[in-house]
């Protein structure tokens, strides 16, 4: 045996015995580490060098068929990798999780000496068979190591030197390792330094391109440090849904918001947060970046380090559904494939109404006309509103609602168009912008306009005819670049023949009228309870919660007196009491369920001292009923006499439309 193995030997066997104890420092100590484990842990013998184990092709597909397309993507990359390395006399192996080298690329005229060194298809380099590696001691320390040469743990492989990096799949599961190794190289460790870089930086494209192919049909975030680069080689890049919600992470934001988010979150614990949560990117510049606007003066920076990161967003690259998610069994809801749309195709499904009002406002929006929304309390015209700014070509500006009825008519005035210092006694000392000034070149939404007092009106007036506001107690007036989004319940025609409404304020603000239906007219109901629902049971964490079909036949069966808004907090109070199972009558407020249950059961004459299904709604009704009336309407008897909880008793009470005599 030549001496440089025997010398090799000798070393491996001192150091991993524990019998020559060396302070080393990384990445040495860690050779130092596998060795010894190599010998205690898997048994394996340095003076027994091993040749490479190269697994036969049926198991090799076996191992391959596991990560099909995983494999795609990253044969685009090795490929690329190559012709940069090739030359240099270096070829490239992929191998899964388990050590097995599932793809290579290498010089076909060098064949037979690469695959009896292993560095070949389906050669096993997991430690605890080819002992100290590249690829065996990367899947072990989770990092890009090169292990070079002598610090090899087998004899046979101290000629060869291995770069290896891991690569994580979307979810953080370690997919496999990518190693670039040369049959020799020169002694010195640093003549591999570069090889390091390039690997780490191959390594994480393939992750990248493989998290793009994962999260295609999502909006996707992406931070870079370098502002010219972000769009090509933003490090960071988060999934999110149509709603700014994290459904993905690749492996640089993963990293990123662990550090960030200290405090228990774990990488998971991203998923599901809305973006705005996570940086300080508000929703208004996110779609606009998402739309192609350019925002070069947007940078996020991170808490703890203080770095500042700069934007872009990618849009889907299919525009045909986002994750579907299963509901549970036996409810009919949870969440659909959903097209992923812009702010104001989000409002509506297929109701005529909606859809021509959403045809309309996007012919309107950016046409310099003054809109005026109006519709009924509740029927989602501040919604409506902030999906027109969010269109607009203004959605990277401020949008400022203000509710003219809710303002005390003595604040309104200073809110609007704010003071210079010193103006009140009380006030900031500083002085105040007004909502007018703050909406700048955005979009200031003035809600219920018709409660505007006469003589703020006329002062409006002038702040839009002028495109300047005098704040109190300053003698020169500021310009603003102001768009107006108005919005009311009331008839302001009506309001003008009374003289409360200026007529000349309703032609200004009124360009073009938006008419939004109220709920019981619209024919998209399902939509909204859908789109409803995921937004409530996400804001208490509910997800895997659904409906089923018979509270949604109620539901759809309702007249909505109160609108979107008493829809929605009929959902938030039924999902709160469902707890996570799906939600069915019983947990609809009593109103639902017995405008809709009043054809169906007979109430019975107060004398019979009780309503209920004496008709026989069905036989669990009838049993119930005469359970309660035996017990003198004890809930607690009747629950234990039918073998039910209190509660259980209560829901079928409410199903079956059955009343205490104390309650009629
Ligand atoms: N298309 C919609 N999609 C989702 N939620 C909606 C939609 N329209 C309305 N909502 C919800 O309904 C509620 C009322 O909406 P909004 O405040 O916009 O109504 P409004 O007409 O401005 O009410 P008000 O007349 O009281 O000012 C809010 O919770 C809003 O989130």
């Amino acid at each position: 045996m030549p001496d440089a193995l025997t010398r090799h030997i000798d070393t491996v066997i001192a150091v991993g015995s524990g019998a020559l104890a060396v302070r080393a420092p990384e990445p040495e100590s860690l050779f130092h580490k596998s060795w010894a484990r190599c010998m205690t842990q898997h048994g394996l013998d340095p003076t027994r060098p091993t040749p490479a184990r190269i697994l036969p092709s049926a198991a090799v597909r076996e191992h391959r068929q596991r990560m099909e397309g995983f494999l795609r993507v990253a044969r685009s990359g090795m490929e690329d990798m190559y012709r940069r390395v090739a030359d240099l006399g270096y070829m490239l192996l992929l191998t899964d999780a388990d050590g097995i080298a599932v793809d290579y690329i290498g010089n076909p005229a060098m064949e037979p000496q690469l695959k009896r060194a292993g560095l070949y298809i389906g050669a096993d380099w997991n430690e605890a068979h080819a002992g100290t590696c590249g690829v065996g001691t990367c899947l072990i320390e989770r990092t890009t190591i090169t292990c070079h040469r002598e610090e090899h743990f087998d004899a046979t492989h101290i000629s060869l030197t291995c770069t290896s990096s891991p690569l994580y799949a979307p979810d953080g599961e370690l997919l496999g390792v990518l190693d670039v190794s040369a049959l020799k190289s020169p002694d010195a460790r640093d003549s591999q330094h570069l090889v390091w870089h390039l690997t780490t930086m191959y390594a994480q494209m393939i992750e990248d391109a493989n998290f793009l192919r994962s999260f295609g049909h999502c909006w996707i975030l992406r931070l870079g440090r370098t502002r010219g680069m972000v769009e090509v080689s933003g490090e960071l890049m988060l999934a999110f849904d149509e709603d700014g919600i994290v459904v993905g992470a690749n492996t640089g934001a993963r990293r990123q918001f662990w550090q960030t988010l200290q405090g228990g979150r774990d990488a998971a614990g991203l998923i599901g947060t809305p973006l705005t949560e996570l940086l300080d990117i508000s929703p208004n510049v996110l779609w606009g970046l998402a739309r192609g606007h350019s925002a070069p003066e947007v940078a996020t920076r991170f808490p703890h380090h203080g770095h500042r990161f700069f934007p872009s967003v990618i849009a889907p690259r299919t525009r045909a559904g986002s994750v579907l998610r299963m509901p549970p069994p036996h409810s009919v809801m949870v969440e659909e494939a959903r097209p992923v749309l812009g702010a104001l195709d989000r409002l509506a499904e297929d109701d005529p109404l909606m859809q021509q009002l959403i045809h309309q406002a996007k012919r309107l929006v950016d046409s310099g006309v003054a809109l005026l929304i109006q519709g009924e309390t509740g029927a989602g015209k501040e919604v409506l509103a902030k999906a027109l700014h969010e269109h607009s070509r203004r959605a990277s500006k401020p949008f400022v609602a203000v509710n003219c009825a809710s303002i005390p008519e003595s604040l309104i005035e200073s809110e609007l168009f704010g003071y210079t210092p010193g103006t009140f006694t009380g006030g900031r000392s500083k002085g105040m912008k007004g909502l007018i000034a703050q909406s700048d070149g955005g979009t200031l939404f003035l809600d219920e306009i018709g409660d505007m007092p006469l003589h703020l009106q006329t002062r409006l007036l002038r702040v839009l005819s002028e495109s300047e506001v005098l704040p109190l107690g300053a003698d020169k007036p500021v310009p603003v670049t102001l768009n107006v989004i108005a919005a009311t319940h009331r008839d302001l025609r009506e309001a003008i023949e009374r003289g409360a409404f200026r007529e000349d304020l309703y032609y200004r603000l009124c360009g073009a009228a938006l008419r939004l239906p109220p709920l019981r007219e619209r024919r998209d109901l399902g939509y909204l309870v859908r789109t409803l629902f995921q937004e409530e049971a996400r804001r208490l964490d509910l997800q895997a919660a659904g409906l089923t079909s018979e509270a949604l036949a109620l539901l759809q069966a309702h007249r909505w007196p109160g609108n979107v808004r008493e829809l929605r907090n009929v959902l938030r109070y039924a999902l709160a009491l469902s707890g996570g199972q799906p939600v069915t009558p019983a947990e609809l407020p009593a109103e639902i369920v017995h405008a809709a249950a009043a054809p169906r059961a007979v109430t019975v004459a107060p004398a019979a001292a009780a309503t209920g299904p004496e008709t026989a709604c069905d036989d669990q009704g009838q049993r119930l009923l005469q359970a309660l009336r035996r017990h003198k309407w004890s809930i607690t008897a009747a629950a234990q006499e039918l073998g039910l909880c209190r509660a259980t008793v209560y829901r079928q009470m409410k199903r079956y439309g059955i009343t205490p005599p104390n309650q009629l």
